[in-house]
């Protein structure tokens, strides 16, 4: 037996951010979208653990640490262990996700895995305890089994759909160098030593979402991380500026960064504004939103 399940990307259209807790995360009110943007996870039967990968060409493979040190492994471990097994069967994952770009693409392939082994294994882990496992493994990795547009709260665990009755037209533009969540989060603290302890909720935003307004949703775009991200990449304004310039409604830094995204008006002004950024930048993705969460798309 080969299954094959998809997970896509997420990006942050809001993320507010409080001052660190008791344990040391910071709490979230963060709307998350999944976007046409996928790693894809495929395993098959077999009677010991392997793991193994292949990327798009422009993401540097050895970012990607193998030999057990994989998010992937983990899931499996967690899955494993809630019943009662030892982990089994050969996973290939074939990655597109930008690597430490603030789109979660290591989350995707966890939330991929939890999906693709429950199947391969025939334990039928019910949605709550998935959705458990997945928070175990990481704050954005439920987001990535639910998909959609969702509103994150916790620290970004704790996930509902919100109403989106949009098609949202994004430019990527992913960096060859990844930034660490931690560093940023850390500059975070430096710069905001006063933040609140419950980051307010973003009205302005899902207003925009429900009414399906492109123009109200590029105004309401906000990112607390960015001004951190900005100081420790301070290429990236210069990236904002110029596809702003090209023609985008709005850019900005999606989570930890460095990815920057641009919400467009149409596909039309979407492809214009990737023209343009492609004379100075090697990898520029259109894609849209928000696409469903980790799914399976091949099963043999
Ligand atoms: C910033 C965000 C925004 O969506 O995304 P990315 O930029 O990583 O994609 C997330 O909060 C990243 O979530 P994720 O990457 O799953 O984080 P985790 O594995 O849970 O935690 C990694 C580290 O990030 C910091 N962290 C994470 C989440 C949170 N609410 N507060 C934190 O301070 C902590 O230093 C933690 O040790
Ligand atoms: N399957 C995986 N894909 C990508 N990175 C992974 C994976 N497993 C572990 N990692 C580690 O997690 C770090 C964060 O990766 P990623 O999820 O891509 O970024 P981000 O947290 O910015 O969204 C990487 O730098 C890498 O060391």
């Amino acid at each position: 037996m080969t299954l094959t399940v998809r997970a896509p990307a997420k990006i942050n259209l809001h993320l507010g951010v409080g001052a660190p807790r008791e344990d040391g995360f910071h709490p979230l009110t963060s709307v998350y979208q999944a976007v046409g943007v996928y790693d894809d996870l495929t395993v098959t039967r077999a009677d010991g653990w392997s793991v193994d990968l292949v990327v798009a060409d422009w993401i540097d493979r050895s970012h990607v640490p193998l030999g057990g040190a994989n998010i992937v492994d983990r899931a499996a471990a967690l899955l494993a262990a809630h019943h009662g097994l030892v982990p089994s069967g050969d996973l290939h994952i074939d990655k597109a996700i930008p690597v430490a770009g603030g789109m979660a693409g290591g989350s995707a392939d966890a939330a991929a895995a939890l999906v693709a082994l429950d199947r391969l294994w025939g334990v039928e882990t019910s949605d709550a305890d998935l959705l458990a496992i997945a928070a175990e493994l990481g704050s954005d990795v439920p987001f990535a089994l639910i998909g959609g547009t969702a509103l994150g709260t916790g620290r970004g665990e704790i996930v509902e759909p919100v109403a989106d009755h949009g098609t949202w037209w994004w430019v990527l533009v992913p960096s060859t160098e990844g930034m660490s969540t931690p560093a940023v989060y850390r500059h975070f603290d430096e710069l905001v030593p006063d933040a609140p302890a419950v980051p307010p909720m973003p009205d302005a935003l899902l207003a925009a979402l429900d009414a399906g307004d492109p123009h109200a949703l590029a105004a309401a775009l906000h990112n607390d991380l960015q001004q951190a991200a900005l100081d420790l990449r301070p290429d990236l304004a210069g990236l904002i500026d110029a596809g702003e310039a090209a023609g985008a409604l709005r850019g900005v830094v999606t989570g930890s960064g460095p990815t920057c995204v641009f919400l467009c008006e149409s596909a039309d002004a979407a492809r214009a504004t990737a023209a343009d950024l492609r004379t100075a930048h090697d990898v520029v993705l259109v894609t849209t939103g928000a696409v469903a969460g980790a799914h399976p798309v091949s099963y043999v």
